[in-house]
């Protein structure tokens, strides 16, 4: 058998096809946007670059279009999280004809750890000039883009969970909305704590936009395919939680100077006394905004701030009342990503329970 005849799946129902077969209508509350178009899946599978001899982990597979197309690129092997059981009977319909090169998981991504589906032959040191031979790939769900945004940045920065095998390389879609978010350069409107999070620690590309026609059903906003590469060095190197802090407080009321936002770090009596010092140790104007600082500006701030909490260590422990719910683990936590602006998120996707319930009431596909 030639290589390319390995490759190809033999004739298939088209994933539409799949849907109507097995009866599946779009549940809103699981945000299922399929993409149908072939051309649009190979372009998706295509962005991770070649997948000859990779391992691709897919969340959310739904009936399985990019799978296939993830398959007909090369991929040595899709593992696939998905929640819905639903979809497990067009997915092994894939599996048995792609001869065992996908492998199915049935379960909340929020809730497993990657890695464990993974063999421990494809582990790459951090600092390794290669990356591992695998690939994260989604059409993600955009209910949980934040969460999942969230813990990837949180994994990278750890070298935790899937990015314990090593710089793992990912395709991912967002709401343009949040891709154009995570990108923002200073004095760009859209930056935010979530521009600066990313960035410290992945270089993120937007590729390319999807019009939110390109989704069955439609999604209500256009959609940013991005590519996530984890740093192999942070440009801030300080643990995540510790540089959240500091973020949240800079950009907890954008339009306010950084004078006033810093001094969110510390407790009431001599705030703006202790903010000045800080600035002025970093030699940062004290009516700049936190969206105008660039990456050095922000590593000397978090620097001397560090250099503050090691003199006095209770001040790393102060974290203004207002601001602990929007801290990020909090967020998770707690689910508050849906009703909070805290990352300035306008999810399109976000269901009233009528819509949904609507929805789930529709006629199929
Ligand atoms: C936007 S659809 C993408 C489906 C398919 N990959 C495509 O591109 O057509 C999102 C998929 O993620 C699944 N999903 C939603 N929440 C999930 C979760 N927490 N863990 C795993 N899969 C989830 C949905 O059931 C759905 O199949």
């Amino acid at each position: 058998m030639t290589s390319s005849a390995a490759r190809r799946l033999p004739p298939l129902p088209s994933t539409r096809d799949l849907l109507r077969l097995y009866g599946i209508r779009s549940k809103r509350s699981l945000s299922q946007n399929f993409i149908l178009d072939p051309r649009t899946l190979d372009k998706i599978a295509r962005t991770a670059g070649p997948l000859a001899g990779q391992t691709v982990v897919e969340i959310g597979p739904g009936p399985g279009g990019i799978t296939r197309a993830l398959i007909g690129n090369g991929a040595r092997q899709v593992v696939v999280i998905e929640k819905d059981a639903r979809f497990l009977s067009p997915l092994r319909l894939l599996q048995e004809a792609a001869q065992g090169r996908i492998i199915i998981n049935m379960g909340d991504v929020l809730k497993v750890n990657l890695s464990k589906f993974l063999d421990a032959e494809l582990r790459q040191p951090w600092d390794s000039p290669q990356v591992p031979d695998i690939r994260l790939v989604s059409n993600l769900p955009f209910n949980i883009t934040m969460p999942f945004l969230v813990r990837t940045i949180r994994d990278m920065a750890a070298h935790d969970n899937l990015f314990s095998y090593g710089r793992v390389p990912a395709v991912l879609t967002f709401q343009k909305e949040v891709a154009e978010r995570i990108i923002a350069q200073p004095g760009d409107r859209n930056r935010s704590r979530l521009s600066v999070l990313c960035q410290n620690f992945a270089q993120a590309r937007l590729k390319y936009t999807l019009k939110g026609g390109s989704f069955v059903p439609a999604a209500s906003v256009d959609v940013g395919v991005m590519t996530l590469l984890p740093l192999r060095q942070p440009y801030i190197d300080l643990p995540f939680n510790f540089l959240e802090k500091v973020f949240t407080s800079l950009f907890h009321g954008k339009q306010k100077t950084v004078r006033k936002t810093i001094g969110h770090l510390f407790p009431n009596q001599n705030r703006l006394e202790r903010a000045d010092i800080l600035l002025s140790t970093c030699r940062i104007h004290p009516n700049r905004t936190a969206v105008s600082l660039d990456m050095n500006d922000f590593e000397k701030i978090a620097f001397t701030y560090k250099d503050m909490c090691d003199k006095e260590p209770r001040l790393k422990k102060y974290v203004l009342p207002e601001l602990r719910e929007l801290l990020l683990d909090y967020q998770i936590e707690h689910g508050l990503f849906e009703d909070q602006d805290v990352l300035d998120s306008g999810s399109g996707f976000s269901l009233t329970q009528k819509e949904h319930d609507e929805d789930e009431n529709r006629p199929s596909l």
